[in-house]
């Protein structure tokens, strides 16, 4: 039986490219406020029988998750086989430990939260630095999807002899894999992180690479501090004009204008809607989807709830 797509509000278009691609039937979700405040959810589609993959990007998730959960929790009730969520951007995976005392780790709440509502979650790249695999944190089955293969493709068709250049020592992950795809140099700047928009960032020696098209990639702009920082530094060191290429495209707040200014492009992958998405994830998730949320990465174990 054809699996049901639904999106929550938002996330037609992403849900729409989706169904297309791996056969799913599209449905929605109808979400309105009750006069006190309070959610009202309704599903359009027979959830009956059938797999329903529920889609919901969780760029700021907090006023829209409860409704997630009523979507999940009336899938259920009206016969779904398993109610899987589709997060192609996953919240809460930075404040992943007590870093003062008396903080909550955000991350494990949440994830108890969603692993209590959905069989399966599938995502991208999540901020994934102090635990090894989601696993860690999840109780459900977890499939990962890494984006840096397409960012790889859109910069080698895009930019003339770049330098993959990542913003931090974690990031270079990222850095060393998009360039070794494409053959180009890479370099990893430091980063010291001093509050949620403080962001000091150290540059190594890049003389010689000045020939070559500075090319910034990471995995969130939220703030954009650190992007702005880096751009800063490299504007000081006689380097082509940068570019930037990230996969969750954030952009809090005045985020977007101040890293567009910085940056002679800056493109994302569309995992959470916005100007700069240039780079289709889609086709990822559906295959992903299609195969039955297998062999997606090393973390997809468990057992659904
Ligand atoms: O746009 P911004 O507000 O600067 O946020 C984005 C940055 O924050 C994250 O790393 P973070 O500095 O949180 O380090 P972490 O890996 O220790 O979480 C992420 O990897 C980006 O580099």
């Amino acid at each position: 039986m054809q699996r049901l797509i639904l999106p929550l509000p938002g996330n037609e278009g992403f849900a729409t490219r989706l169904a297309a691609l791996c056969g799913g039937e599209p449905g929605s979700v109808e979400t309105r406020r009750f006069p006190d405040g309070e959610s009202y959810v309704r599903l359009h589609g027979d959830p009956q029988g059938r797999a329903v993959d529920i889609v919901c990007t969780l760029a700021r998730p907090d006023p829209g998750f409860l409704g997630l959960v009523f979507a999940a929790d009336a899938a259920r009730d009206l016969g779904a086989t398993e109610v899987n969520l589709v997060a192609p951007y996953l919240a809460y995976m930075r404040q992943d430990r007590r870093f003062q005392a008396g903080e909550s780790v955000s991350s494990l709440s949440f994830a108890r939260l969603v692993s209590s509502t959905f069989d399966r979650l599938l995502t991208v790249d999540p901020h994934l630095h102090r635990h090894p695999a989601l696993s860690a944190l999840y109780s459900i089955p977890t499939a990962t999807l890494h984006a840096a293969p397409l960012l790889a493709g859109w910069i080698a068709a895009n930019v003339p002899a770049p330098l993959i250049i990542g913003p931090d020592e974690e990031s270079e992950q990222w850095a060393g894999s998009i360039a070794a795809r494409i053959g180009a140099p890479h370099a990893v700047l430091r980063k010291i992180r001093r509050g949620d928009r403080q962001v000091d960032i150290d540059v190594p020696d890049l003389a010689r690479w000045q020939d070559r098209t500075p090319v910034l990639v990471d995995d969130i702009a939220s703030s954009g501090r650190t992007l702005v920082a880096a751009a800063e530094k490299l504007a000081g060191m006689d380097m082509k004009p940068p570019q930037c290429v990230v996969v969750h495209a954030l952009f809090a707040d005045d985020a977007w204008a101040q890293v567009s200014a910085c940056f002679e492009r800056v493109v994302s992958t569309d995992t959470v809607p916005h100007p700069s998405n240039r780079i289709e994830l889609a086709p990822l998730l559906a295959d992903a989807l299609l195969r039955g949320l297998r062999d997606c990465s090393s973390d997809l174990k468990g057992t659904p709830r």
